[in-house]
């Protein structure tokens, strides 16, 4: 029974679906260290919210660890690249709580501009202050949305009902999309900050959003400006916020996401004056819960049970449908992959896959997978999958182009690998007969029609009278069983393949003995595995 395990607190209906779906749930949420390392190496998926802190170092052996579901947007808490090198699905689970992080967002707004929370304090330790406490409308006041995404766009919804005009920088939003959102898009963060009253950030935490917002920023925006941050801590300075409220630059600042979580007694917002506080809170509501522990428990059940990937955030999306349309078309990919592992001579540089005829239009970034996984399995350690093989790819300095030919050749469908060494080109090509019956059909420049599976021995030679004979014979000398055999030639007399299907691996002397004919230019001994046998990431 595949196992999950629950690193944060999730909810109850998200651990019912895993459970009705045949799973043991290994439900430990908050667990550090060692068990939290020897937890997940046990586990074949793991799901988890924002404090759980997934690094490379807790995967370095991640054991039969398969996928990692984040119930939130938010994957930054993942190192995903170490989980792609490990071959580790990671998938999260954006919408499900955009309404409540847009709303704590207003929220923050709302408590600043009237400054609910200050008062709130005073009055709860006796105080009765009606002076102090002079808010601002947000009627009419300019609010800029960096990031105009989901959470970006609902704000801006809501800001709209405020009646506050909303400006918005996002570099892949176009100020016409922006325009019909009821949005003023401007062309870059500095062009937004001496404009507004109110800023708020809705952008994931990358290497580009770090310390979006430092010194130099803040002090372009009007002193009785306000910054809101309910996206990730870091995308603000948080020393020079604080130092910005300290000397009043800016008015006041609502902030839910830190550099560190739980925040240490050293951050310099705690102390930091007209400050709003919240400890991560954006995603914290019923619904918000509900909707992505449910998403996450079918995510990680769809994977497991029925190997779908979707929301993934390191592969390409699998439906069942496209999966059960693709298994025997990526069965064919890995395939060609394998068996040009094994022919090719010299240092592989460049892979050019062309999808060729019906299969142009079908998601051959799967199949690109799939050829990738079968070139460098058999020359890698074990655990090269969909998921990394192309990672694994380029690192090797092996570029990987695919091409789609919508054009039928001989075939309604064609897959043709050329890989291209430091010493030659290699080209094969595969096909499915009646849907299923996987074929390779080119090999160089010539025609044929062999199996792909099992032992192939393949020769390349010259077409002459006997030659066939001969290797026949050699091969029953050493006791080794013909199963099929295909030849390709283009002309009488010229340049010939042959691919033998034989029932074992032949001894050495039985393919020296061949390759020294003298019409056999070079011989290739290939290992598949039998027909209808696939890796387990492909069953
Ligand atoms: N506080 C919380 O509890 C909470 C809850 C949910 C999400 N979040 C955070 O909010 C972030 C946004 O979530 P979302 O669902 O809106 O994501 P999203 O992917 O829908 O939107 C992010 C937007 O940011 C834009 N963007 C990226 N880099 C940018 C840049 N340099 N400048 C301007 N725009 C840029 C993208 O084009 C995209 O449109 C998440 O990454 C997550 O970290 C926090
Ligand atoms: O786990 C949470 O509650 C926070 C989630 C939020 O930060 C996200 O990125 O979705």
């Amino acid at each position: 029974m595949p196992r999950v395990l629950i690193a944060d607190p999730l909810d109850a209906n998200g651990i019912e679906i895993l459970t009705k779906a045949g799973l043991e749930v290994d439900n430990r949420p908050g667990l550090k260290g060692d068990d939290l390392k020897s937890a997940l190496r046990a586990a074949d998926a793991v799901i988890a919210r924002s404090q759980t802190k997934i690094t490379a170092e807790l995967l370095e052996e991640p054991g039969k660890l398969r996928a990692i579901a984040r119930a939130g947007v938010g994957v930054d808490t993942i190192d995903v690249p170490a989980a792609t090198r490990k071959g580790i699905v990671v998938m999260n689970t954006p919408g499900g709580n955009t309404v409540s992080a847009a709303e704590h967002t207003i929220a923050l707004m709302m408590s600043l501009a009237r400054r609910v929370p200050a008062a709130d304090a005073v009055m709860k330790k006796g105080g009765w202050d009606r002076n102090k406490f002079v808010g601002t409308e947000v009627t009419g006041k300019t609010l800029g949305v960096i990031g105009l995404g989901r959470i970006g766009r609902e704000v801006a919804k809501r800001a709209i009902g405020l009646e506050m005009k909303v400006v918005g920088y996002d570099p892949f939003v176009t100020p016409e999309k922006a325009a019909e959102l009821g949005i003023k898009g401007v062309t870059s963060v500095e062009a937004m900050l001496p404009l507004v009253d109110f800023l708020t950030i809705h952008v994931p935490l990358t290497n580009e959003t770090k310390s979006l917002l430092g010194a130099a920023e803040l002090a372009k925006m009007k002193k009785t400006a306000r910054v809101l941050n309910v996206a990730r801590g870091g995308i603000i300075d948080e020393q020079a916020l604080a130092d910005a409220l300290a000397a009043g630059t800016i008015a006041g600042a609502g902030i839910d996401v830190f550099s560190v979580e739980p925040t240490t007694a050293d951050n310099p917002l705690l102390k930091a004056p007209n400050i709003v506080l919240t400890p991560h809170l954006g995603a914290s509501t019923v619904e918000a819960q509900e909707n992505v522990a449910l998403e996450a428990a079918h995510l990680i059940a769809d994977f497991l049970n029925k190997g779908i990937v979707a929301n993934a955030v390191n592969m390409a999306a699998v439906d069942r449908k496209e999966l059960d349309e693709l298994r025997q078309y990526v069965d064919l990919a890995r395939r060609l992959g394998l068996l040009h592992a094994q022919m090719c001579r010299g240092q592989i540089k460049k892979v050019t896959l062309t999808y060729k005829g019906d299969l142009a239009g079908r998601k051959t970034k799967l199949l690109t997978s799939a050829f990738t996984a079968g070139l460098l399995e058999s020359r890698l350690a074990p655990g090269v999958n969909l998921v990394n093989a192309e990672v694994f790819a380029r690192e090797r300095g092996i570029e990987i182009v695919a091409v789609a030919s919508p054009k039928k050749d001989d075939f309604a469908s064609l897959m043709q690998a050329d890989v291209e060494t430091d010493e030659k080109t290699y080209t094969a090509a595969g096909t499915l007969f009646g849907n299923q019956y996987l074929r390779l059909v080119r090999l160089g420049h010539f025609r044929l029609e062999a199996y792909l599976d099992g032992v192939l021995f393949i020769f390349s030679h010259f077409d002459r009278p006997g030659l066939i004979g001969f290797v026949g014979t050699t091969f029953g000398k050493h006791g080794v069983n013909i199963a099929a055999m295909n030849l390709g030639r283009q002309t009488p007399g010229g340049e010939a393949i042959g691919v033998l299907n034989l029932d074992g691996l032949p001894p050495q002397e039985a393919v020296d003995a061949a390759a020294a004919h003298e019409h056999i230019a070079s011989v290739s001994v290939v290992k598949l595995p039998p027909e209808g046998e696939m890796p387990a990431w492909l069953r």
